[in-house]
């Protein structure tokens, strides 16, 4: 009797996780000479949607890691620049930190995280790690593709100068705004899943107008920046 490993148990090598079609299908183009398409088994990259928003994106990545075991787990897609001037709108970033807002008590100015009123997200416990209000990536140095730095995930974006520039006061390490990087990190923590996040620039952060954004070349970026990461193996900081 031959053994036969169906996909659903296949250990993949790398997967590849991005929130929307609107996303995914342009980086699986750009990408697809180093890429296995999602329906083939065996060894290669693989691309997933996991959603927009948080809820979804940890679920969905939960799901996903148990289910196909990857060795490594990259997050593409696109993201809000704090900084324009230090990384603008069109190009692609890769963090070795990140952060969220919202999960704790109170609102803006008054809003106090998980760790300040005296809570993990979720607490060691035996072979089990922790999960604290920042988490960080992978960050192997790669004089070509450098982190910017940490990225701040959010449930809800910013829908103007003044929620931008009260969430900069607030976490003035952050440099871009997203929605999905923290939930992929707790659910890649959990699973002891190496996981490192690329987000090209859309647009800057509060800004609405979408004649502004330029989805197409962050994501044009952001796939320039994947294929460097992928090609090497990504060792622990020394
Ligand atoms: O305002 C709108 O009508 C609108 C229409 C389409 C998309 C949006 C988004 O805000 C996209 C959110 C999506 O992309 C990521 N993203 C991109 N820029 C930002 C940002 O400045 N702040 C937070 N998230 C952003 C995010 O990860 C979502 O997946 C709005």
């Amino acid at each position: 009797m031959g053994f036969n490993l169906s996909f659903q148990d296949a250990n993949l090598s790398d997967l590849i996780l991005v929130p929307t079609s609107l996303e995914l299908e342009p980086l699986r183009r750009q990408l697809s000479d180093t890429a296995a398409d999602s329906s083939e088994a065996g060894e290669g990259i693989f691309f997933q949607r996991i959603g927009f928003g948080p809820i979804a994106a940890a679920a969905r990545t939960g799901a996903l890691v148990a289910r196909y075991r990857p060795s490594r787990v990259l997050l593409l897609g696109i993201a809000g620049s704090f900084d324009v001037q230090r990384f603008p709108v069109g190009t692609a970033c890769r963090f070795d930190r990140v952060i969220c807002d919202g999960i704790g008590v109170g609102q803006s100015d008054q809003f106090q995280s998980a760790e300040d009123i005296g809570w993990k997200q979720f607490a060691a416990r035996d072979a089990m790690p922790e999960v604290s209000d920042a988490i960080a990536l992978v960050a192997t140095f790669d004089p070509r593709v450098p982190c910017a730095g940490t990225l701040l995930s959010v449930c809800a974006g910013s829908a103007n100068s003044q929620d931008r520039d009260a969430r900069a006061a607030r976490y003035p390490s952050a440099v871009a705004e997203d929605m999905e990087g923290f939930a992929v990190a707790v659910a890649c923590t959990l699973a002891g899943v190496p996981l490192q996040i690329i987000r090209g620039i859309s647009n800057e952060v509060g800004d609405r107008e979408k004649a502004n954004w330029r989805i197409d070349d962050a994501l044009r970026a952001t796939a320039e920046m994947a294929k460097q990461v992928l090609d090497h193996a990504w060792m622990p900081t020394v």
